[in-house]
């Protein structure tokens, strides 16, 4: 009986009686009526059962309302709308069981509890969590301590607190500390902490491997522990293009359970030294100005990026660069499929495969194929050049509630390629279109001065002397060149029709020559604006222009199951219609 976890017995919730069984996977438990007719079953699968406790239990506070011997309390994950954001939210559902003898509820919570260790082998016992109390609107420890800490407490997860007192203590304290009794780490704040957590534990992960990160062509190793976001910052994108919402409690839940979601990391060196890693956004430009400016005016918080990304929006600014990319392989996926990475992606899945069924060769299948990156052939790399609005390469989609669907909502969180966003420089209206166009579900790459590409690596550079050249004359907001003075047609731009050894130049073509200032815009615009923008890597001013970029496939694994499609999740029961624990009816 030890190792059949099936249990099944007749028990009452409130005057109504039920019929509970508990299988190896669920736990359901469908009414009874008088004439001993089936009528709802309601099925928690027992990988999101929270937690079992005796007694009749209130959610969080843990207080005993009845400490009778023939009741007890299960805790689960229940789903429901979150009203506008593209992820379900979740929350602690609770039901009381009665049942006719202590016995049989001793049976019910032994049985229920060697379930969970049966079917949560990744579920975290033990969790260190920072706290950084300056993120977002302040209210991370607020955050944790009243509506986190309970849920863990509740399942049975002991954490380690540290609220950070300084910038970097968290990337430092998992670089040097004793890490050997933790399952995981859980960062409370914005993407700018979990950068610091990224940032701690892949270094680790190399150290203790002893590979060196400063080289581009190295395949690093997969960080061991798991990182969980507790959302508590401004942008929190990296929370919400992996969970599709920005809550607490729902993330609490992810991280009880032990989800486990595979991320895509691209790092970026300069001069053969790593500067940084991203996962969410890599951007020149326009992304990078308005980081810069939005740095001086960090008291308005989160508000402070729609003042300076206005602007910087008016200042109408773009730069001359070099880029150059390494296409991912067009069969396997496209930035323009309409797709999206949801939950359980068959993309990722497949990349799984890819990235790591050949790890084991000292020359593995990806080191191979990127090996091209350091040879003297420059291979299938693509080489354009001109003016940018703004350059920009994430990894995943990089949706966030300013944005939804997210700088390429057909991105993928695991199948170890990113998104290069080229656009090219244009007249500021069709600049403000492309960024308007974030904000709904219109194609914001359906435009002629806008070029997406998945790829590997990337390269960047200013053409000579730019980056020491200091300052040009920019115009406002009648700046800009129109698509007949770019010289080049619409179809050109789809990122479909790539050529080997491509070698393009557009936009203003690299001359210095000022644009026309708008006379009504002449206080803000007719300052001078620097030759080079600077890089925005994951919302910190990278200190180097000249930079490459490569992309490791799956290096870190978050608490997280990537979104949930709210459309697939079975509806509701009559008395609580936004609930999405599994229902059937009979
Ligand atoms: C007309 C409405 C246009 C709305 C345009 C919305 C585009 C939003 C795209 C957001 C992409 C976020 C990617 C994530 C980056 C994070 O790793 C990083 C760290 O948290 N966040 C930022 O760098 C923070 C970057 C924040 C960028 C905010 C840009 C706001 C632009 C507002 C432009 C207004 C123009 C108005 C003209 C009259
Ligand atoms: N105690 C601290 N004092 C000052 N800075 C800190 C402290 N702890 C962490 N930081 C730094 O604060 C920066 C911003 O934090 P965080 O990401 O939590 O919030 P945010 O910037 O408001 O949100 P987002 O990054 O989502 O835009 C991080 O880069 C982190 O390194
Ligand atoms: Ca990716």
């Amino acid at each position: 009986m030890e190792t059949d976890l099936r249990l099944e017995s007749s028990l009452w919730i409130g005057n109504r009686r039920y019929r509970a069984v508990l299988t190896g996977w669920y736990f359901n438990w469908t009414e009874v009526d008088k004439k001993n007719r089936d009528k709802k079953t309601i099925a928690v699968p027992v990988a999101e059962v929270v937690g079992v406790e005796e007694g009749r239990v209130e959610i969080l506070l843990q207080k005993l309302v009845e400490d009778t011997d023939k009741d007890f309390t299960v805790f689960y994950v229940k789903r429901s709308n979150s009203g506008g954001s593209s992820g379900l939210l979740w929350r602690l559902g609770r039901t009381q069981f009665s049942c006719p003898s202590r016995v049989l509820r001793d049976q019910w919570t032994k049985h229920l509890r060697t379930a969970l260790k049966t079917h949560g082998p990744l579920r975290p016992h033990r969790l260190l969590v920072f706290i950084n109390p300056f993120g977002g609107k302040r209210k991370a420890r607020k955050i944790f301590h009243s509506v986190v800490a309970p849920l863990f407490e509740l399942a049975g997860i002991s954490s380690h607190v540290i609220v950070t007192e300084r910038a970097n203590q968290a990337r430092d304290h998992l670089l040097k500390k004793d890490l050997t009794d933790f399952d995981g780490v859980v960062c409370v704040g914005g993407d700018g902490m979990f950068s610091e957590v990224l940032h701690g534990l892949i270094g680790r992960t190399q150290q203790e491997a002893g590979l060196c990160e400063n080289d581009p062509t190295v395949t690093l190793h997969p960080c061991p522990l798991h990182i969980g976001i507790i959302p508590a910052g401004s942008t929190d994108c990296v929370c919400y293009a992996t969970v599709g919402v920005i809550d607490p409690v729902t993330s609490a839940l992810h991280i009880i359970i032990g989800d486990s979601q595979p991320l895509d990391v691209c790092s970026v060196h300069h001069a053969s030294s790593l500067v940084s890693y991203s996962v969410s956004l890599l951007g020149y430009g326009f992304y990078g100005d308005v980081l810069a400016e939005s740095e001086k005016h960090r008291w308005m918080g989160p508000l402070r990026y729609e003042y300076s990304g206005t602007m910087v929006y008016l200042s109408n600014r773009s730069y001359a660069g070099i880029v150059q990319y390494l296409p991912a392989d067009p069969l396997l996926s496209s930035p323009r499929d309409k797709t999206r990475c949801l939950s359980g992606c068959s993309v990722c899945s497949r990349s799984t495969d890819r990235l790591f069924s050949h790890s084991s060769d000292s020359g593995s299948l990806y080191s191979s194929q990127f090996s091209q990156f350091s040879s003297d052939s420059e291979g299938d790399w693509v080489s354009v050049e001109g003016r940018f609005k703004c350059v920009s390469l994430t990894c995943m989609s990089s949706s966030c509630p300013r944005s939804p669907l997210g700088l390429s909502p057909s991105a993928h969180l695991a199948d170890g390629t990113g998104d290069l966003i080229l656009v090219w420089d244009t007249h500021p209206l069709g600049f403000l279109k492309f960024l308007y166009r974030h904000t709904s579900t219109q194609d914001q790459f359906d435009l002629p001065f806008v070029e997406v590409h998945r790829v590997k690596a990337v390269r960047f550079s200013a053409p000579s002397g730019k980056e020491e050249e200091g300052y040009e004359e920019i115009g406002g907001l009648s700046g800009g060149i129109d698509e007949e003075e770019r010289g080049y047609d619409e179809t050109e731009s789809s990122s479909g029709s790539q050529q080997h050894l491509t070698e393009r130049v557009r936009g203003r073509e690299m001359t210095n020559e000022p644009k026309t200032p708008s006379p009504f815009l002449c206080g803000l615009c007719c300052s001078k604006t620097p030759a080079a923008s600077v890089w925005n890597c994951d919302g910190e001013i990278l200190p180097f222009t000249e930079i490459l970029c490569r992309i490791h496939g799956q290096l870190v694994r978050l608490y997280a199951r990537g979104i949930e499609d709210g459309a697939a999740v079975h509806s509701s029961e009559e008395s609580d219609k936004s609930e999405r624990t599994c229902i059937l009816h009979k």
